[in-house]
């Protein structure tokens, strides 16, 4: 058998006595070595491989603070999960990145499976948990803050939980708040969050600086891609300081931009309330003469929202997202494209996520870059630019007048609570947080890979963004279903455009 570790600059040999021929007794008694500070990598995956099974593990507080006592599992006594066969999930349990796989092939990477371990490292009574939200928002985030405060509180017995105001800056420059199963018992029912959101002011000592002050112990963090390479800060810097802090992300993003896990909560939630933006605009443009519908939905980078909203309604005749370049003059163009469904229809809908087109918009607008807050671009708003641009065109051309009806429902989207299905998500979601932290697991994530909920390395989520992939089937059915041009222009087409363009 051939292990290698990867944490930190370490290997480890073949030869190495705490190995024994069963990966899983391996997995089982692997603890990392000793690493001295300077070479610690910030967030590099604790990579354990046997063969051809790979564990992406997750740091535990016994890696850097090895006489850590454990304690039995209160849950060993709750009449709940008693009648549960297996009520401790076994150290063996873990969740495959790929199940798609050849005979022949490697199994790949694999993840620990969430869920209640036999032994704790922490005693309920000296918990003092704090939970903090960042980003924009995201229907679910309260159901996520609710079921973390009832976790605790109903399977630990954990009765000592903070809220952190208004985003990472709120360790530093609020008060905090008393979160009990009382005060947080129906906020699930609203939107938004109920601790308040920011962007920017992460200021990772002044944050431990507190987390010490106050003596807090756990920490869940709920957020993106930015909060999450913040989490991973807080993480680093807990472990430089030797502090029983464990750090929890609960990863939360509209755009679904998420890389590893399957979709991030509330997504579902918001490519449904899209579906009211879509079928308004349908209704406009099929009640008047040449109607062109155009609906605005989020989506930065990734364009999940309005491939799905579009796959679901099948009244949209085209979409365009950021992944995908789309042009406007010539064959194939969005102008031929246009003026054959008025001709055949005498309407159309076009879904349009936020980020599409913004280097068109950029070179006709000149405006210049400006970031938000927290560092991320803030976009040009293609939703005007775009109708404009049809309307001009179809009005110069003096082909035909068109009606044209925009919707701008981006907020309206994410600013809702969260459906059934997602309830439930942010309920897996942050039970699987509490049981992490209770367990003494640090500087993870949670989410659903393949179905099965799973502890994350930090670095997975934040080394690159999850964007909707030209060439997987999904977008193939979505081209299948409004039957727009791919604006995938053949060699002979390019030449043709680049003549026509001369
Ligand atoms: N590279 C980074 N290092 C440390 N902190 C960061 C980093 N990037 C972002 N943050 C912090 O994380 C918080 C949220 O970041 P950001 O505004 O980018 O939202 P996000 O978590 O990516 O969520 P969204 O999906 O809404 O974009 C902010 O307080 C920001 O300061
Ligand atoms: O809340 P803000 O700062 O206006 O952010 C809007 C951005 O946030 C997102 O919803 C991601 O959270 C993007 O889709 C959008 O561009
Ligand atoms: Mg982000």
């Amino acid at each position: 058998m051939e292990v290698s570790v990867s944490f930190s600059l370490c290997r480890l040999s073949k030869s190495h006595s705490q190995f024994s021929s069963d990966s899983f007794t391996f997995l089982r008694n692997w603890k990392p070595p000793s690493i001295s500070r300077q070479n610690s990598i910030a967030l590099t995956p604790i990579r354990v491989s046997n063969d051809d099974f790979i564990l992406e593990d997750v740091p535990h507080l016994t890696h850097f603070l090895p006489d850590l006592p454990s304690y039995p599992n209160p849950l060993q006594k709750s009449q709940a999960y008693s009648v549960v066969k297996r009520t401790f999930v076994s150290p063996e349990d873990v969740v495959a990145e790929n199940v798609v796989i050849q005979k022949e092939g490697p199994r790949g990477v694999h993840f620990r499976r969430t869920g209640p371990r036999e032994k704790v490292y922490f005693k309920p009574e000296e918990v003092r948990a704090c939970i903090v939200t960042c980003g924009g928002l995201c229907p679910g985030i309260n159901t996520v803050i609710r079921e973390i405060v009832f976790g605790l509180n109903n399977m630990y017995g954990v009765q000592d939980i903070l809220g952190i105001e208004g985003g990472y800056k709120g360790f530093y420059s609020k008060n905090t708040m008393m979160l009990t199963p009382k005060v947080v018992s129906d906020i699930h029912k609203r939107g938004g969050t109920f601790l308040l959101t920011s962007r920017g002011g992460h200021d990772t000592h002044k944050i431990v600086d507190n987390i010490e002050d106050r003596g807090i112990n756990q920490v869940y963090i709920i957020g993106g891609d930015g909060t999450h390479k913040g989490a991973a800060l807080i993480y680093e810097e807990v472990k430089r300081r030797g502090l029983q802090v464990a750090v929890a992300g609960i990863p939360k993003t509209i755009d679904n931009d998420i890389a590893v896990i399957d979709k991030s909560f509330g997504f579902d939630t918001a490519v449904e309330e899209a579906q009211r933006a879509i079928d308004a605009a349908h209704v406009e443009v099929e009640s008047v003469e040449n109607g062109v519908g155009i609906v605005k939905l989020m989506g930065r980078y990734s364009g999940f929202i309005a491939m799905y909203a579009t796959l679901a309604s099948r009244d949209v005749d085209c979409c365009l997202i950021p992944e995908s370049p789309f042009y406007f003059e010539g064959r194939g163009g969005l102008f031929e494209f246009i003026e054959q469904r008025l001709k055949e229809n005498r309407h159309l809908v076009i879904v349009v996520a936020e980020g599409a087109g913004q280097e068109y918009v950029a070179a006709e607008v000149n405006a210049e870059d400006k970031k938000d807050a927290s560092g991320n671009k803030l976009l040009l708003d293609v939703g005007p630019w775009l109708s404009d641009k049809i309307k001009d065109h179809f009005t110069m051309s003096q082909k035909m007048t068109v009606n044209m009806k925009y919707i701008d429902p981006t907020y309206m989207i994410r600013a809702i609570p969260s459906n059934a299905s997602d309830n439930i998500y942010c309920t897996l979601l942050a039970h699987g947080a509490v049981h992490g932290a209770m367990a003494g697991y640090t500087g993870f994530t949670v989410g659903p890979v393949n179905s099965k909920q799973a502890y994350i390395p930090i670095a997975r989520v934040t080394e690159r963004q999850n964007t909707v992939k030209l060439t997987d089937r999904m977008w193939a059915r979505l081209l299948a279903s409004t039957d727009q041009p791919s604006f995938v222009a053949s060699d002979q087409e390019t030449v043709e455009k680049e003549i026509m363009q001369i």
